[in-house]
């Protein structure tokens, strides 16, 4: 039995298209990236999930309870974690009156590990919290209880480099002990370092679900080169070599062989190389057609 599910899931907000037809299914201890654009549906899909709202056709079950039904889902909200996208708080309270309260409705064994982990001043008034700090009180009360499974919207919004590279090691541990974790985002390169599979949303359908590795083969990555002497565009007419623009530096996207291309670069002498992840919208771009409203 998946952990997580959904069949035929479709959400309108009136005219308007939320999701439709997701069948989507997350099995024990996988970290499953749930990726897509602005305005996707990934809020959509979480809230109709946890039962914040209600499906207008399909069904969705969390921990093989119906999330369609209250008190099924009451019973289940015990073993479930959540990070909202806009974590809200009541600002005149402390982080540890926050944490006492949320503690109250559904306990918090993990409590002190995770507030010496990520730190937030839980002494002072949340109206003094930067975004991060939020962020942070808002992860702590999402795996206080010692949650099966971890429902993330955009979990890292907010958190300076530092502490996203803490969070996503508690993420690669948690799964170590065992845990189910939904993690949405738009940011390819955070899905590749903690999820085992993604599904792609866009425009409130699933695209495809795949191997994190195996999108990320196809993904390609982005190519910056300066060389000494020029070139032409017809130098870099070459297998995997896409987008290609040379202006002043030779610019293109890269699914080929990585042996072919610095044997290829080889012959220059190179100024400057920069080599990074091909972005989301690119990828979108390039495998799954259309545009991407981001
Ligand atoms: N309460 C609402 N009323 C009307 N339309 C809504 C509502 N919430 C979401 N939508 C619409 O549903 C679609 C999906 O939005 P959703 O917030 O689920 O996307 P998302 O992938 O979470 O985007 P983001 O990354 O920007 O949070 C969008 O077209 C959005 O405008």
């Amino acid at each position: 039995m998946s952990v997580l599910e959904t069949s035929g899931l479709t959400k309108y907000y009136g005219e308007t298209r939320g999701i439709e037809d997701l069948n989507l299914a997350v099995e024990e201890g996988e970290v499953f990236g749930f990726l897509g654009p602005n305005g996707a549906g990934k809020t959509t899909t979480i809230r109709t999930l946890l039962g914040f709202i209600s499906p207008t056709e399909g069904t969705a079950s969390v921990l093989g309870r119906n999330a369609c039904e209250e008190r099924e889902l009451i019973e289940a909200k015990h073993h479930i974690g959540y990070l909202p996208s806009d974590p809200g708080f009541d600002e005149e309270t402390t982080g540890t009156r926050f944490l006492d309260y949320q503690a109250s409705l559904k306990g918090d064994e993990r409590r002190d590990e995770l507030v010496e982990l990520f730190d937030p001043p839980v002494e002072r008034k949340i109206e003094e919290y930067s975004r991060g700090n939020k962020q942070k009180l808002a992860i702590i009360s999402a795996f206080m209880h010692d949650p099966d499974l971890v429902v993330m919207d955009e979990p890292t919004s907010g958190l300076d480099p530092l502490m996203q590279d803490r969070f996503y090691e508690f993420v690669q541990s948690e799964q170590e002990r065992g845990k189910t974790i939904f993690f949405s985002s738009h940011i390819l390169s955070e899905v590749r370092k903690v999820c085992d599979r993604v599904g792609i949303i866009r425009d409130g359908r699933l695209v495809t679900t795949e191997d994190v590795e195996t999108l990320l083969d196809r993904s390609g990555k982005r190519v910056r080169v300066r060389t000494e002497s020029s070139v032409e565009p017809s130098d870099f007419d070459f297998a995997g070599v896409h987008d290609l623009s040379v202006d002043g530096e030779v610019r293109f996207t890269f699914t080929g062989d990585y042996d072919t291309l610095i044997d290829h670069l080889d012959q220059y002498s190179l100024v400057d190389l920069d080599v990074e992840e091909a972005p989301l919208d690119e990828v979108f771009m390039r495998f799954y057609g259309g545009e991407v409203h981001a």
